[in-house]
Formats: C-alpha cells, structure tokens, sequence
C-alpha cells in the first residue's frame, strides 16, 4: 500500500537509484566514509543530474546541487525548517539557532544578528592573534622548528586547529579562557567526546532511532552524563557573568567602558544576550544556554576544517603560497605585529586562496530542509514532508561556473573573474535569510590565522607517497586520518 501511495509515486518521478524494499538506497551507498562524498555527490549527480533522490529506508531525500534549484530553496521565506538528521543534536543544543524553527527562530535572529556587527567583530581580534601565536609556538615546539630553515617531517596539524579554534569561541562566546592550547579541560575533552558520540549515532544509523530507545543504550547513557556535565559549566558560567554585569551596573558611568587595566572592554556574545535581556528582551536562561551552546558547536569544528583544509590546498600548491607569503610580506614586512581588520581588508590573494579552499572543501558539504509545504523543483513535484539536501560539495564542482573543477585556481574569485556568475554557485556559509550568522566572524579568524601562519612557517606534503588526502563529511568535512604537513620555519 506504501509502495503504491502517491507520495512515493512522487517522489520516485525523480531519477535516483533503483529503490529497495525496506532499506530503499542505504546498500547503495558505500561503506568507506571517504568515498561518501564522491558516490554521492559526483557520480550520481554524474549519472542522475543535479536534482535526484535518494530512499534512506522509508524516509525521502530529494538532492539539489545547482545554483538555479538552491537559490530557490535557500530564498524561501517559509522552507526555513532543518532536516530530521539535525535533530540528534537537539539534546545539545536545544531550541538554539541552528534548530530553531519559525518566530522563535525569527526572534532569536532579529535578537543575536548585532552580535555580529564589524565594530563588536573588531574587539575580537586580540583574541584571534594571541590565539594565532600560542599555536605557533606550539607547532613550533612539536616541530622543533624554531629558526628559519629548520624542517620538520609530517605534523598532524588538524589538532592543533581544533585546540585553537575551541580557545577562540570559547572567548568570544562565553567570555572565559579555557587554554586548551596549554592545557587538558574537562568541558573540552567532553566537547570533543559529545562530538564523536553524536557522529556515530549519525554514521551508525541509530539516528533513526527516537530519543527515549536512543537513551537506553551505552552510547545514549554517556551521552546524557556527558550533556548534564556541559550544560552545568555553561549554566554556571551565564550566572557568573550575569552577577558580574550587574556589579558592573554599580560603577560610575565612566568606569564601565573601562576595564581596571584601562583597555577597552570586549563582550562575548553571551554577555551581549544577557545586556539585551536588561533592555526588555525576555530571554530565559535556557533560552541563552542554548545559544552559548550552539555557538560553541558551530563556531569551532567548522573553522577548524576550513583552515586544515586551507593549509592542505597552500602545501600542495607551492606557486600560489609562495604569492600569498609574498602578499603577506608587502603588508607586514618584517614585523611581527598583530593582524588588524584593516590589514585583512589588504590581503585580497590570501582572501581567494581562503574562498577556492572552501570552494573545492565546503566545511559543511550538505544541510537541509523539510519542506512545510508543497513545491515544484526542477520540473518535479516536491511533496510535504519530503527533505531537501542541498549538496555543496557537488555544487562547488559545477563545471559551468568553475570550469576544471578539481583544480585549486584562486583567480577564479578575483574580482573580474567572479563577475556574472550565479550569486547561489559559491555557498559555503548557505545564504539567504538563514544563512551562518557567524560567516564574517570566521573569516576574519580564518585570515588573522592562516596569515599568521603563513608568516612563520611554510607548508608541504608529499602528494606523491601519502596521495591525495580523502575528506570525509561527518559533522563537519575532515581530513581523513588528520592532515601530516611537512612544517618549516621561515
Ligand atoms: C568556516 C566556518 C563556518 C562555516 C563554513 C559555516 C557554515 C554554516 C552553514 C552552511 C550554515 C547553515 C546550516 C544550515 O542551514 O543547516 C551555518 C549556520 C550557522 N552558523 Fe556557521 N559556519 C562557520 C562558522 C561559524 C561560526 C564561527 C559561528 C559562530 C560564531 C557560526 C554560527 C552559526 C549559526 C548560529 C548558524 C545557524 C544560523 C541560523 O540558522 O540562523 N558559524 N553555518
């Protein structure tokens, strides 16, 4: 009877491949995580075009990757819901603002979008740097690599990225130091282990599985210990700062732009919440630990892999990182000075580098959306209920808007080349009104440091013996088996 509803006829209008009963395509995906991606997004979008459909069991997937069918959905006033497969990550983050759906996702936008005005960005940037530095010195201590021309063999420098990262919106959201860089943290070591918990649940199929059967299991148990230790710092950490603003309400009108020390005060982003809530805006606390918690996970795995995957792109094209060094040293020279905004608004070939590296490695190489309401894509009927993934990594490969797409070619994104093309070909933060929140606070972290990076040390990788690196998209897209750079101080 299912078989022959019309939903399914519907759907199966859409090419894809041949449906089997029960698991529908989930025997026709592969097994090897790091062929994902290529199964998916390049030969089936090869063989079936840029709008199939996939079956996973019971559950449709319709899969879009041209900029005409994106732009469609990601320009929808109303298809502003997320997919079924975010919602293992509801016991983390809540009703925060990448799950969020309707008014309250519309008020919590309206509410947190100055956060991220360019003066409130600028007072981050000490953060970045000092953060920048720390991990210098800290590839540099592994390395051995202190003064120039000092080398050092295969670094795996993917943790080292995500330490760093981790530091930095720990800062900027909560407005704590955490030093991961220095030193072992419990919240960190239970970020990084609700992280890989949450990514077997996804890969292993128990995603599938409602909460309360999830909850049963040994992974759900520690899961669950794990979330109660989390949301116990993050909530201890809003009620410390919340008495430390009101003291700060006590002092003398000249006083509270200053800190003792007489720098400017920098607001995280949860105290930014917590001032908008003095103004009227009723928020309650667990309204704002599930922004601090939803910023903490989307603000550091996914910059962690745009800038390893950036590293990657720079070590295996000498010729274009040469440029970049050579850009860096018209800027800087040979100081050593700190990276500033204006400074990032100069370095318009590091800018292409970092756009082709997210162009050929989106971070996040799929989202999605459930469709509230009937549509028509491509010709096609897309019923209610069905979920739209919208395949970034294919779309970043569409020949017509970046021909040769494999290879690594930056003057594609220099002004003149970039003129005319499909404003929806290029989208690794999405677009439209639910687009990242926290796309400039990324690349200005991502420039401040890949330019510091690049001003200390220069990278390598020996394509020939290790190959290509294989990517693979779990919650966010990683170096298969880290990212070994050959590291030399410069
Ligand atoms: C290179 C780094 C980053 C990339 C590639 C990236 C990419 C994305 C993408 C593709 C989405 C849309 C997801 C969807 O529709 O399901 C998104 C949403 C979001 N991102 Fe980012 N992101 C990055 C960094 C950050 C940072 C640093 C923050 C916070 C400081 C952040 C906060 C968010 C939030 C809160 C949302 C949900 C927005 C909403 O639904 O209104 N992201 N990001």
């Amino acid at each position: 009877r299912w078989e022959n509803s019309s939903y399914v006829k519907t759907i199966d209008l859409i090419p894809g491949v041949r449906r089997k009963f029960l698991v529908g395509n989930i025997t026709a995906l592969p097994k090897e995580s790091d062929e994902v991606l290529e199964t998916a997004q390049i030969k089936w979008v090869k063989q079936y075009g840029r709008i199939l459909r996939t079956w996973i069991a019971f559950r449709p997937f319709v899969q879009i990757s041209s900029p005409v069918l994106i732009e469609k959905i990601l320009t929808s006033h109303t298809l502003i819901d997320k997919g079924k497969s975010y919602s293992i990550l509801r016991p983390w983050l809540g009703d925060g603002l990448l799950l969020a759906s309707g008014d309250k996702w519309r008020r919590s936008r309206r509410l947190l979008t100055p956060a991220f005005h360019f003066q409130i960005l600028d007072n981050f940037f000490d953060v970045f740097n000092k953060n920048a530095e720390i991990l210098c010195e800290q590839l540099a201590k592994v390395t051995k690599t202190f003064t120039p021309g000092e080398f050092a063999e295969d670094v795996d420098v993917f943790p080292f990225l995500k330490k760093c990262t981790l530091d930095i919106i720990c800062e900027a959201a909560m407005g704590i130091q955490i030093n991961a860089q220095l030193q072992d943290s419990e919240y960190i070591r239970n970020v990084h282990r609700i992280s890989e918990i949450i990514i077997e649940r996804f890969l292993s199929g128990k995603g599938m599985l409602p909460d309360w059967l999830y909850n049963l299991t040994q992974n759900g148990r520690e899961q669950n210990k794990i979330l109660k230790q989390m949301h116990d710092f993050t909530s201890k950490v809003i009620r410390e700062r919340k008495v430390e603003i009101a003291l700060e309400e006590d002092l003398p009108e000249e006083a509270k732009d200053e800190e003792i020390t007489g720098t400017k005060k920098r607001r995280a982003f949860l105290d930014l919440m917590l001032l908008a809530n003095q103004n009227g805006v009723e928020l309650s606390d667990l309204d704002i630990r599930n922004e601090v918690d939803t910023f903490m996970f989307e603000g550091h795995d996914t910059t962690a892999s745009a800038i390893v995957w950036f590293l990657y792109c720079m070590a295996i094209n000498p010729k274009h990182q040469a440029l970049v060094q050579e850009e860096l040293n018209e800027v800087f020279g040979d100081s050593n000075r700190p990276c500033t905004m204006e400074d990032t608004t100069k370095l318009k070939y590091l800018e292409c580098c970092i756009k082709e590296s997210l162009r050929l490695y989106p971070p996040v190489p799929v989202f999605s959306r459930y469709m509230t309401e009937e549509i028509e894509l491509g010709g096609y009927k897309i019923p209610t209920e069905a979920f739209v993934n919208l395949q970034i990594y294919a779309l970043h490969r569409y020949e017509e808007y970046f021909p040769e797409p494999e290879v690594f070619n930056p003057e594609r994104f220099q002004t003149n080349e970039s003129i005319g093309r499909h404003a929806f070909a290029f989208v690794p933060f999405s677009a439209g009104s639910r687009n990242c929140i926290g796309q400039r606070f990324a690349m200005f972290e991502e420039k401040v440091l890949s330019s510091t990076l690049l001003r200390r040390f220069r990278f390598s990788y020996d394509l020939g013996k290790r190959g290509p690196r294989k990517a693979i998209p779990e919650l966010v897209l990683k170096p298969k088996d880290g990212m070994p750079l050959q590291i030399v101080a410069i």
